[in-house]
This record gives C-alpha cells, structure tokens and sequence, in this order.
C-alpha cells in the first residue's frame, strides 16, 4: 500500500530520510519545453539541503550534453554528470556490454541525440538523421544494398519515423549476419509520451511495428531495465538504502526504483493518474509515496 504525502511532517520526513534524489524528466520536471509549476524551487532546495540530485529519463533524444542544453535554458541547475538519459545507456551498453566490434556498426532508428551518445563512445552507426533515410518516398528493396558491417539495429524515439527506415532496420534484422543474429536493441519502450500539451506515441510504439514484423522482442535498455542504474552508478557513490526515484511512470520509472533497492515516489503531474493507482483497475505496482507533484517537497521545509 502506497502512503499518500499530504501533511509537511511526511514531506519533512521524506526530505530527512533520503540523500540522494534521481528524477525522471518528462512528466515529472516538464512537458515538453514546459516546466512543471515548482519544480525548480524544489530542486533548488534539494541543493541547498545538500542533497545528491540526479536527472535519470528515458527520453532517447537527446544527449547528456543537449539535456544540459535544455536545463540551462529552463534556468534549471544541472551537471552533465548528473544526466543520464537512455541514449547515453544504450550508447554504453552497446560498447561496453555487448562490446560491438569496432569494425561493426549500428542502424539507428532515433535522433540527434542518440547518435551523439553513440559517437561519444566511439560507436560506428547510419541511418538515423541521415537525409537519405528521413524521407517519405516509397522504400524500393531492388535498390537497397545493405552496409555488411551492420551488426544491431538501435531504435529509439524517432519523430521523424517513415517506412524507409523500417524497411531497412527489418531488413537488417532478418539478413544472414556473418556475426550471428543482428542485435535487436531499444533504448526503451515507453508507450506513450507526456508532450507539452498531451500524449504522443513514445518509443514503445516506434519499435513496435518492427516486433510485430519480426515476432521478435528488442533487448530494451531503459527504465525499468538495469543498464540505466549500472550507467549510474560507475559515475556516482550513493547509498541504496538513503536514494528516493521520482517517477510519473509506474512500469518504467517505480519498476527501475524497486529493481534498484531504492525507495519510489510517484507523481501525478505525468502519465499515471489516480485511477492506475486506486479503484478496481489499480496497478499491480505499488510505489513507496505518492503524492501530487514535485513541488509538494517544498512543504517539507515548512514541516521541519
Ligand atoms: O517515449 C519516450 O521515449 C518516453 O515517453 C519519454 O521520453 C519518457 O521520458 P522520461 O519520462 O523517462 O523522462
Ligand atoms: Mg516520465
């Protein structure tokens, strides 16, 4: 049973108990290139408490680098090495986990942000923005010739999505690969995304029409799996046991909390809403807190 934060006493409490604070971005900062009402007087009072404040989201496009971009234009104080966004994981998992070959390559289905990542860890890729593959003419197999050294398809949130790059990434998932099967990776699978002004498709269902092509799953790479937090932690000390994830998402965000050890709160300035939480259809996953926003912390000082 989750506890429902109401009185500053409980927000107090919170703010005491624990050290380190990873939010989620979208849904939970902002939507889109909105910022949540609070949600920087909060921060900045974690900082001044001498919190540890880490950004940790799914969103694949952007780098850590862009992400600082877009703080610093939100006014919102931020470090790079605070950023961990699902890009960057990927970019990781791909050099360091599956550890592609440095002749091998990756057909990316995803944005700027994503190829940053990957370049940054010397990651060999195409597609992507490419213009060639941003098109919206009709995609004529007779005329692609497959670039052999492409051993993983990536796919992440692609708002320039099109039948070209599909047809591409089906068709390097099911060619013969000299290195065994071409690896199927997402970045993560959201299904929807809380953009400015309401839902749009996340990348969940950019990926999905190739699972449906394939009947295969990608490996996903974000929230809830673990790569995110193993990334997390090879750059960053923090006690398990005194770390609170804050998340609008329960199957992403709470799950990648509760995988972690970590202590979950959940708010509902994003996707989940009071009904996924309480009455007949309320989720299996049950967060430690919940509360309404962000900005509710700031009771906390009140309560002290
Ligand atoms: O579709 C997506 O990729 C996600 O909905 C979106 O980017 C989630 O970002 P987060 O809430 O993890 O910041
Ligand atoms: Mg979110």
């Amino acid at each position: 049973m989750s506890a429902r934060l109401s009185s500053a006493t409980d927000y107090a409490a919170l703010l005491d108990k624990y050290d380190t604070w990873m939010f989620d971005c979208d849904g939970v900062l902002w939507h889109g290139d909105r910022l949540i009402e609070g949600a920087v007087d909060v921060l900045s009072l974690l900082r001044r408490q001498k919190k540890k404040v880490l950004f940790v989201t799914n969103n694949a496009t952007k780098s850590r680098k862009s992400y600082k971009g877009k703080f610093d234009q939100l006014g919102v104080e931020a470090h790079v090495d605070e950023i961990y966004g699902s890009a960057y994981a990927a970019a990781v998992y791909i050099s360091s986990v599956i550890k592609l070959p440095k002749d091998k390559k990756v057909y990316v289905i995803g944005m700027k942000g994503l190829e940053e990542e990957l370049r940054d860890e010397g990651v060999s890729f195409l597609g992507g923005t490419d213009p060639a593959d941003c098109t919206v003419a009709p995609f004529d197999l007779a005329d692609f010739t497959p670039d052999p050294a492409v051993a993983a398809v990536v796919c992440g949130l692609d708002t320039a999505i099109n039948y070209t790059k599909l047809s591409k990434a089906f068709q390097y998932l099911t060619l013969p690969n000299a290195a065994g099967r071409c690896h199927f990776l997402a970045t993560n699978e959201d299904s929807t995304y809380p953009a400015g002004a309401g839902l749009l498709p996340g990348a969940g269902a950019i990926s999905a029409p190739l699972r449906y092509a394939l009947g295969r799953d990608p490996v996903s790479i974000g929230k809830p799996a673990r790569t995110m937090l193993d990334c997390i932690k090879a750059k960053v000390d923090y006690d398990p046991a005194r770390t609170i994830m804050v998340g609008d998402r329960l199957n992403t965000d709470i799950l990648f909390g509760q995988a972690g050890g970590l202590a979950t709160l959940l708010v509902l300035t994003g996707i989940t809403t009071e009904a996924d939480i309480t009455g007949p259809n309320a989720s299996n996953i049950v967060p430690d807190f919940v509360t309404s926003s962000i900005a509710d912390l700031h009771l906390g000082v009140a309560g002290k």
